[in-house]
């Protein structure tokens, strides 16, 4: 699948800019064009896969903005997207419409430009064009606190109704104790890359031979054509170097360290069956039900020696239970130099997130307090500047 990729706000802008460096570092082709907006002008000048062209500075002239960000609030950030729509929607004629299957707007929900810019930008672009618009958004950790989760929980619901569907990545899931913030970042957005430009990419060819059970891109927006949210589950096995370099011999598949010696033939059905098993069970980039999707796609990445039809029916079938969906499509995308066999599963429209329901129960208890230190501010003030018998008088 091609997209025209348009990270917004900072978090939108660093992610944008790590999957198009995921592309380079993997040879695959999945950003036909790429684009930043925010209001912040200090975080575009960070970037560095995106080019300065394709940096765009929103709400320069707005007096609380000027060049430096929404300040956590989502209001502010809608308001100056709408207010510069028509110069970002300027910068997106360069997108080569030709070319690409949809546009996808990735935002972090828990701020203020993303989480209420996007949402508007990605209801302007269904409105104008006719191809799908996708939206990646990544939920707040916990422990950044109720102004965010308030946010991330109001955001998702306007960014979701925008989108044909809203592909989510939660940083709570995904957050480890012995992290610094950016360097957890870092590490985060690689593992968002790894997961979004295996699925997203699957079925742009790299020179690869094409077999005939090939993803393609149709397949990838079926799938994505349920609206609502969706998470992707991934798991992936060394393919050792014997195995690469002598094709139909005795093979050797790494997983996570521990290295079984199988026969390649007999051993593939059950290493992929295996492989999208350990991926469905795995840590998804946004924990749910995995029998509440609505639909499913297998995608199997790898050297087209190491693949199984049987392999993947069988995956199908095993999958099709699990989602009890008839609705599961499967399919591979030959790479011949890469030196991993993965599997990529995309659960659509996924109903019974947990995550979700906290993040609004965070947001909801945000959302009391806020209104009561609202409502008692003023006699706090007052009763702090007025001594106690309110026997003085204003100058
Ligand atoms: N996974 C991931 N999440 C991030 C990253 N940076 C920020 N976030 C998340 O995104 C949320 C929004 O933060 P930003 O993107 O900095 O905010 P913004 O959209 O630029 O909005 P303002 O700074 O308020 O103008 C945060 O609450 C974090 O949860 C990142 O590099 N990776």
């Amino acid at each position: 699948m091609n997209l025209a990729v348009i990270g917004f706000g900072n978090a939108g802008g660093k992610i944008a800019d790590r999957l198009l460096a995921f592309e380079r570092e993997t040879g695959r082709s999945l950003s036909a064009f790429a684009m930043a907006v925010n209001a912040a002008a200090i975080d575009l000048e960070k970037l560095e896969e995106i080019p300065e062209a394709k940096r765009l500075l929103i709400g320069q002239t707005h007096e609380q903005v000027k060049g430096r960000g929404a300040g956590a609030d989502p209001e502010l950030g809608a308001e100056v997207t709408r207010q510069d729509l028509n110069e970002i929607e300027r910068a997106l004629d360069g997108v080569p419409l030709h070319a690409v299957d949809g546009f996808l707007v990735v935002a972090g929900l828990g701020g203020g430009t993303g989480s209420g810019g996007a949402p508007v930008l990605a209801e302007r672009l269904r409105e104008t064009y006719e191809e799908p618009v996708y939206g990646l958004g990544v939920m707040p950790g916990s422990a950044e606190g109720g102004r965010a989760s308030l946010n991330a929980a109001r955001s998702l619901q306007s960014f979701t109704n925008a989108t044909d569907n809203l592909m989510l990545f939660d940083n709570d899931a995904w957050r480890s104790t012995d992290d610094s913030i950016e360097g957890g970042y870092q590490r985060t957005n690689q593992e968002l890359a790894r997961r979004f430009v295996t699925l997203l990419a699957a079925g742009e060819i790299d020179g690869s031979q094409v077999s005939e059970s090939a993803m393609d891109s149709s397949d990838i927006r079926r799938t994505l054509s349920t609206g609502g949210v969706s998470t992707i589950a991934y798991s992936e096995a060394t393919v050792e170097r014997e195995t690469r370099k002598s094709q139909g011999l005795l093979g050797r598949l790494s997983t996570n360290g521990h290295d079984e010696q199988e026969s390649e033939n007999s051993d593939l059905p059950m290493k992929i069956h295996g492989l999208v098993r350990k991926a469905v069970q795995s840590r998804l980039t946004c924990p749910a039900d995995v029998s509440s999707a609505e639909r499913a796609l297998i995608v199997i990445s790898g050297p087209p020696r190491e693949f199984s039809q049987k392999g993947i029916q069988r995956a199908r079938q095993w999958l099709e239970q699990e989602t009890q969906s008839v609705e599961v499509l499967a399919g591979d995308d030959p790479r011949q130099d890469a030196d991993h066999l993965s599997a990529c599963v995309l659960l659509s429209n996924v109903t019974d997130v947990p995550r979700v329901d906290q993040l609004q129960e965070q947001a909801v208890g945000a959302q009391d307090s806020i209104d009561d230190q609202a409502a008692t501010r003023e006699d706090e003030i007052d009763e702090l500047i007025t001594d106690d018998q309110n026997r003085l008088d204003p100058v």
